[in-house]
């Protein structure tokens, strides 16, 4: 066989003691060793790393490489089997994956109606910023209101107030799993440690806290549906995305379906999960990087503001109507997105079968990590990777927005993100809405702005300040 190269593991643990604090940038220096696709062993897993571009694209263009590793906790988490859309494979994913981006694009992908859901938010963020004018604040907590907020409204037609006790419940809840977990998390890879740790949380405070927070999610999501279930009329037009699946179900009569009856209402359980989970966290952290580099980069800021200004004025909030007239726009989200590579290793892919891929032989059930940090930070592609300069992305006389194939924050292929066109719509309307209104800058009292970030299986902002001024009112 012809396995990719790569460094020894050792017994039982193979290299899992290599990956260091940062894993995507360890894969960055090992790549100079052993080459753009090298391999790796976690456990008993065999792993290859995709570093360039070029290889990501071609195989996760592959439908053998679009696979998800059958790990026994994500198991658990769907009810036993795999579920829903992120861990979910062949025909279940298929049909879940096809439905939620169908019936999200219907609904509101893209739309008025959208627009609108995402206006009610961005109005209320104002309100709160003007509150905090002058004084120091943090972000994330205020955009993870306002976009899991949208995200509920779309999903299940409610709306909740942004200091909500439900809603900064269920935040709370949602960003610990996010920020607490790890691409490679140990009990991942060794079954017997996560069984171990199961039995343990009965005397861990902080691991029964955390199986009672999963449990508390699940039944607010369940809570929801039976909600719906109870309103719902067949024959009326749906309210929101749950209305369009249990219409769904109704019209299901194969009961290899997963929109199956009892089947269809668990695999609507863990979709709904699925969307909270990946939608929320990422799109609210993105824009905590966006403010962070735009108080660091007040030039860039200033022309952001400036071509704001010009194409919608100061009288009217931006649509999605002004987004081909604001190139400049655009090009300070791209580079947002690649300069943060918030996702850096996507979510692991696994080989669904024996298969050869540039002439390496992939033998079925092979983890295959994307590193997409390394897409969107390597020095091969982009001539100063480590500096923020959005007009990379622009022609030279500025008027045309220039894609770059390795910018891949939210991956690409088959399993590319199911909610891209969401978040970038959202990205759009939340940058152009409150950069026409706030100047955003470093707390002149508090501590130097960094980069620096807290590496999870996100890339988030380590915790800082930063102080705004209403550029409308002042
Ligand atoms: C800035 C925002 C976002 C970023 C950077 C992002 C990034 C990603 C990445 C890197 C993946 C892994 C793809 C792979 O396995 O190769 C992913 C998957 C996914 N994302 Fe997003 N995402 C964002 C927002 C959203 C939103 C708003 C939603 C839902 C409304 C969403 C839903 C999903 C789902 C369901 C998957 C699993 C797809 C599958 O396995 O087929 N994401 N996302």
């Amino acid at each position: 066989t012809n396995f990719p190269p790569g460094p020894r593991p050792l017994p039982i643990i193979g290299n899992l003691h290599q990956l260091g604090t940062e894993p995507h940038k360890t894969f960055m220096e090992m790549r100079k060793k052993y080459g753009d696709i090298f391999s790796l062993k976690f456990a008993s897993y065999d792993v290859i790393v995709l570093n360039n571009y070029k290889d990501i694209k071609d195989a996760f263009a592959e439908n053998s490489l679009s696979g998800r590793a059958d790990f026994k906790p994500l198991r658990d988490r769907s009810g036993g089997m795999p579920r829903g859309v992120i861990f979910n494979v062949e025909r279940g994913w298929t049909e879940q994956r096809r439905f939620a981006l169908k019936s999200l694009r219907d609904f509101g992908f893209g739309k008025k109606s959208m627009e609108t859901v995402v206006y009610d938010e961005i109005n209320e963020l104002i309100d709160t910023f003007r509150k905090t004018i002058g004084k120091p604040m943090q972000t994330q907590n205020k955009f993870n209101a306002a976009v899991l907020n949208a995200l509920w409204t779309m999903v299940t037609g409610q709306r909740y107030s942004h200091d909500d006790p439900m809603l900064q419940d269920l935040i709370k809840r949602l960003t610990s799993s996010v920020s607490q977990s790890r691409a490679a998390s140990a009990v991942l890879f060794f079954p017997w440690l996560y069984v171990i740790r199961n039995q343990l949380t009965m005397f861990l405070k902080y691991a029964r806290e955390r199986q009672e927070s999963i449990a508390k999610t699940m039944a607010f999501v369940k809570g929801t549906v039976t909600d719906h279930q109870n309103t719902f009329q067949k024959d009326a037009a749906p309210r929101d995305f749950i209305d369009m699946y249990l219409g769904e179900m109704e019209k299901t009569t194969d009961p290899a379906s997963s929109f199956y009856k009892e089947e269809g209402l668990k695999n609507l359980t863990i979709t709904l999960l699925d969307l909270f989970v990946a939608g929320a966290e990422t799109t609210s952290t993105t824009l905590s990087w966006e403010f962070l580099l735009l108080a660091l980069n007040p030039d860039k800021q200033e022309k952001l503001h400036e071509e704001i200004k010009r194409v919608v004025g100061l009288s009217r909030l931006p649509s999605l109507n002004d987004r081909p007239s604001m190139p400049y726009t655009e090009a300070v989200i791209n580079e947002v997105m690649r300069f943060s590579a918030m996702v850096p290793l996507a979510v692991f892919h696994s080989a669904l079968e024996d298969m050869t891929f540039k002439g390496y032989t992939i033998p079925k059930g092979t983890l295959v990590i994307p590193n997409l940090y390394c897409a969107m930070h390597d020095p091969e592609v982009w001539k100063d990777p480590k500096v923020f300069r959005p007009e990379r992305f622009l022609s030279e006389d500025g008027k045309t927005l220039i894609k770059n194939e390795a910018n891949m924050p939210f991956s690409t292929g088959k399993r590319i993100c199911l909610g891209m066109t969401l978040a970038q719509d959202e990205l759009f309307l939340f940058t152009s809405s409150l950069f026409q209104r706030f100047q955003v800058g470093p707390d002149p009292n508090g501590e130097k702005l960094t980069v620096d970030y807290h590496c999870a299986s996100v890339l988030l902002p380590k915790p800082h300040n930063l102080v705004l001024h209403d550029r409308i009112e002042e």
